[in-house]
């Protein structure tokens, strides 16, 4: 929606920003991954969003913070749109469901359990939040490329953070706890807050979707959890590749 010439929450207009963006959560997030592209300029700040554009071989990219949560993740997705994005990258950091996954590897997320309220706003609960396959495709070719330990397939995303750590002080521990235990028996993989807000946008808007997940440690597992220096940094160097494979597989259709 436009408000005075520019969108109303990310402050840019069609014409600032090509069709390729990486959404992380957090605005400081935003210029570490701009170094990655060619030209990194700030174009915007408002609110919980940051807006970075640049280019990668030749061909113009940007990244949003999209904030913590579906509602501002869903916000940036609409008017990302609506200035001309349609191929959108989440890069975030999440916490890992079962045994397997470990602080330090990497998720790529083929489709995300819908425990938040967003995504219940554009679409019923039975409609599946899945990524894009050429999004997927691209992340997998980035993540072996890069040799990362990686894994493919279902995370969760929720609206409440403490309930994810601290599900036994919540009045509803029993159903937080019932839940997880659920997600954990069919393999759910890593434990986030947007991803599906975001899926479910793009499939409402026509877009294409997917995202990598940094895992810090796994809630189960990690006592004390150490988060790995580079925690934060493998999916985003998986994310600015998959990028590339895009950009060179788009440019052959
Ligand atoms: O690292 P980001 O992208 O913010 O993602 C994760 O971190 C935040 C919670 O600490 C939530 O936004 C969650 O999805
Ligand atoms: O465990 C975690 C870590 C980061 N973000 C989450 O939502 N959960």
């Amino acid at each position: 929606m436009l408000i005075d010439g520019r969108q109303m929450h990310i402050q840019i207009t069609k014409g600032d920003i090509g069709r390729y963006v990486i959404l992380p959560g957090d605005p400081a997030r935003c210029e570490k991954i701009a170094q990655y592209f060619d030209d990194p300029k700030q174009i915007a700040h408002n609110r919980e969003y940051t807006l970075w554009t640049g280019s990668l071989d030749g061909v113009p990219v940007a990244v949003c913070s999209t904030g913590i949560g579906g509602p501002s993740a869903a916000i940036a997705m609409e008017e990302l749109v609506e200035c001309g994005a349609d191929t959108f990258i989440r890069v975030g950091t999440s916490g890992g469901i079962v045994d397997k996954v470990k602080g330090g590897d990497i998720v790529i997320a083929t489709g995300a359990i819908r425990q938040e309220g967003t995504s219940r706003e554009y679409l019923p609960i039975e409609f599946p939040a899945v990524a894009d396959f050429s999004v997927v495709s691209a992340l997998h070719e980035a993540a072996q490329a890069l040799g990362f330990p990686y894994h493919t397939g279902v995370i969760q995303s929720k609206d409440s953070f403490y309930g994810e750590i601290r599900p036994a002080q919540m009045p509803i521990a029993d159903e937080l706890t019932a839940k997880w235990k659920a997600w954990k028996a069919a393999g759910a993989l890593t434990s986030e807050m947007e991803t599906a807000a975001l899926m479910i946008v793009a499939q409402v808007l026509h877009v294409r979707c997917g995202a990598v997940l940094n895992v810090l440690w796994n809630a189960d597992n990690d006592d004390a959890p150490a988060i790995p220096p580079d925690a934060t940094e493998r999916g985003v160097k998986a994310a600015v590749e998959a990028i590339r494979v895009l950009i060179r597989e788009d440019s052959k259709a």
